[in-house]
């Protein structure tokens, strides 16, 4: 196919050091040298973001030498890559990286003199990440003969609301977007953004929650009318499990944006959830490709789904890490009062809600939320519930799911999961599925989650392995 615009995101792996930048400026090199518009994005150094999460937790707590330590070890990881990029030790792009170092330095030294880290100054001390890689693939870019300039997502054009740590952006982003790196792409210069992060409105650095660097890279796509984003990764493409726990997994070729969304909500860290949504109104496809064998075509995601016979499952996945919180007592029964405030006290606290039944007598309601949010729920229950009713956490869970389309009005995809489950003698907490059709997911004890995936693929004929 001839490409006009491509945007190309490239993941920690793909960046997480000088041969991987390398190899990765390459790919994009390959389309321009054939007269394609690149924009570039990308994440920081694999690492780098839990880093500096780290640092900054650390500075909060006091322990200001900690943080300094973790902030010296990524100021020479970041040297290290720019020396072996070819940067001069009075070049531009390392006085740029020192200031940024400097400017990383004191933000955290306000927070350990502070005590005190919102969300607000951990979006600003996280952006690093992806603020230091940039000048990096530029330099990259550059040694490949081609002309390439960074930009923070804020100088890319990337508004968003003040949701630190899960911005939106707002709908005049993409005008922004459009102005910003147009002139640029015009003059043949491949634009390299710095993902994961935006700007509010005051300039205020905002992130788009963890694995945002996908969600970037489809706003630019909307942006530019990009003919497609490729997602560059370390797997061939989106697989049917964690290659991690099923070794048979194997590539999806077609999923449409609901599905993708769905796998994404349900654990698949391979994209971020909300990454595909700048995409559905225009139906720029999004490719996830495999950087290791770049004429792989990897996985296609378009806005329609692609149905194969007999497999009604795609993909299966997990997310680990949860807790059931279980509201009882008769107090609950037939009062849709009890319920509302249940509801209501979950919004206040925008706790991300992975599941959710209701007991048919309504004496018992459960929610699954992911563990870290556990303790804010349970304070927030006890406070808007009332009294007679018992609040309390299970941990220790993890939510299974399976994904496709193609177990739309099928009849027995529950009953064969169900059966695999039981064969493994693996218990089930909860069950709930969306009217969409698109997943059923349950809730197991977490020490059998990865025996469960293992079944359950299995027993859909996803793997290589596998009898269906
Ligand atoms: N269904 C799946 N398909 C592909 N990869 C998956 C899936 N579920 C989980 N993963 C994991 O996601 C990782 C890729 O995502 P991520 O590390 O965020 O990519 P990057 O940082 O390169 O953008 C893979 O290494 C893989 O282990
Ligand atoms: N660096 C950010 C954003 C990101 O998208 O990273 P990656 O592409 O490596 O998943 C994170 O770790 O969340």
């Amino acid at each position: 196919m001839n490409y006009d615009l491509l945007v190309m995101k490239f993941g920690g792996t793909n960046m997480q050091d000088s041969r991987a930048i390398r190899h990765s400026a390459s790919l994009a090199a390959r389309s321009i040298r054939v007269g394609v518009k690149v924009v570039v994005v990308v994440s920081a150094m694999a690492g780098v973001t839990n880093q500096l999460l780290k640092l900054a937790d650390a500075a909060q707590s006091g322990d200001i030498a900690a943080a300094n330590d973790e902030i010296a070890l990524m100021r020479t990881r970041h040297f290290t890559a720019a020396q072996e990029l070819g940067a001069a030790p009075d070049s531009v792009t390392v006085r740029e990286i020192r200031e940024m170092h400097e400017t990383l330095r004191q933000a955290v030294y306000g927070v350990y003199l502070l005590r005190e880290l919102t969300p607000r100054s951990r979006d600003l001390i996280v952006a690093f990440g992806e603020r230091l890689s940039a000048p990096l693939m530029s330099l990259a870019l550059e040694q490949d003969g081609l002309r390439a300039h960074h930009l923070s997502g804020g100088e890319a054009g990337i508004l968003t609301d003040s949701h630190f740590g899960n911005a939106k952006p707002m709908p005049n982003t993409y005008e922004r977007v459009r102005d910003r790196l147009s002139g640029l792409l015009a003059a043949g210069v491949t634009p390299v953004v710095a993902g994961f992060m935006g700007e509010t409105e005051k300039g205020a650095i905002t992130t788009l929650g963890r694995g945002g660097t996908d969600f970037s890279a489809t706003i630019v796509g909307k942006a530019l009318g990009a003919d497609e984003v490729w997602a560059w990764k370390d797997v061939d493409g989106v697989m049917s499990a964690d290659p991690r726990v099923v070794k048979d997994a194997q590539n999806i070729e077609v999923l449409s944006y609901g599905e993708v969304m769905e796998l994404a909500y349900f654990g698949a860290k391979v994209l971020h959830p909300l990454a595909v949504t700048p995409l559905q109104e225009s139906g720029i496809p999004l490719r996830v490709k495999s950087a290791a064998d770049p004429d792989f075509p990897g996985t296609l995601v378009q806005a329609q789904p692609r149905d194969e016979d007999g497999h009604p499952v795609k993909a299966v996945t997990a997310i680990r890490n949860v807790s059931i919180i279980n509201v009882s007592g008769a107090g609950v029964l037939g009062i849709p009062e009890v319920i509302a405030s249940v509801f209501d006290a979950i919004a206040r606290e925008n706790v991300t809600l992975l599941m959710v039944s209701q007991s048919s007598s309504m004496s018992n309601v459960s929610l699954a939320v992911q563990t870290v949010d556990a303790e804010r729920t349970l304070v927030a229950l006890r406070a808007g519930v009332s009294l007679e009713l018992k609040v309390e956490e299970q941990p220790g869970v993890a939510v299974l799911a399976i994904v496709g389309s193609g177990m739309r009005g099928q009849k027995g995809v529950s009953a064969r999961m169900f059966t695999a489950l039981a064969e493994q003698d693996v218990n089930v907490l909860m069950i709930s599925q969306g009217s969409s059709e698109l997943n059923v997911s349950v809730a197991v004890e977490a020490a059998h989650v990865d025996a469960a995936t293992l079944a359950v693929h299995r027993a859909f004929g996803l793997g290589t392995a596998a009898t269906a």
